[in-house]
């Protein structure tokens, strides 16, 4: 991403972090190229994601061959990329930047490829600069298939700057 690109993007959420969408509204993606979200990444989940809540959000997806840990399944840490960048998300409701610190997932089956899952993350409290959040995900029939919970902390806008990173 060219460095006029990120200060676009940087200054964007600064004007505008899309606090102010509605219920069942669509969330904007975090950038073209996210991984978990970005439409022009090949690689990438291409998640689109609604806020069904003030502070929860919910997208379905269905793993693909490019996702495969032991065959037929998802890898474990493609599953990981899912449940974070759904966390993301919910910066669109807090309207502050923060990353994730950690991130916990349980994974109680088997996720398969090729069927379609659904995804829900809310924030569960907020503490100073610590965001606190939890996700999970569900099979068709509702089983629930994994479980994730994350701690995420704000940062300024000073944090995407800096060595390796675009400025
Ligand atoms: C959404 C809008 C986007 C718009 C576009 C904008 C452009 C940006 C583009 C896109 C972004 C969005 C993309 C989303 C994708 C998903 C999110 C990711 O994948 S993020 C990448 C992975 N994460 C990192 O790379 C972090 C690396 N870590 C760090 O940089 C630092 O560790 C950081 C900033 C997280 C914290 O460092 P410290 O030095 O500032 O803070 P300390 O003091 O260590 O911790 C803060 C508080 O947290 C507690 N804490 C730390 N670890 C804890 C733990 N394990 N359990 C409980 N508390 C803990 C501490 O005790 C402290 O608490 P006390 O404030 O004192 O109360």
């Amino acid at each position: 991403m060219g460095e006029n690109t990120f200060d676009h993007l940087l200054a964007g959420w600064r004007q505008d972090p899309d606090v102010s969408r509605g219920v069942g509204a669509t969330l904007p993606s975090h950038h073209s190229h996210c991984l978990g979200c970005g439409a022009e990444n090949p690689h990438g989940h291409h998640l689109v994601v609604t806020r069904n809540a003030p502070d929860t959000v919910v997208a379905t997806h269905t793993f693909d061959a490019r996702h495969v840990g032991a065959p037929g399944i998802a890898h474990g840490g493609a599953v990981a990329t899912v449940f974070d960048d759904l966390f993301g998300f919910l910066l669109y409701s807090i309207g502050d930047l923060a990353v994730t610190r950690k991130l916990d997932v349980e994974y109680l089956s088997p996720v398969l490829l090729g069927l379609e899952y659904t995804l829900q993350a809310s924030i569960a409290e907020r503490a100073g600069r610590k965001i606190h959040m939890a996700a999970t995900l569900q099979a068709s029939d509702g089983a629930l298939v994994a479980r994730s919970g994350a701690l995420f902390v704000t940062v300024d806008f000073e944090h995407f700057k800096g060595p390796g990173r675009p400025s």
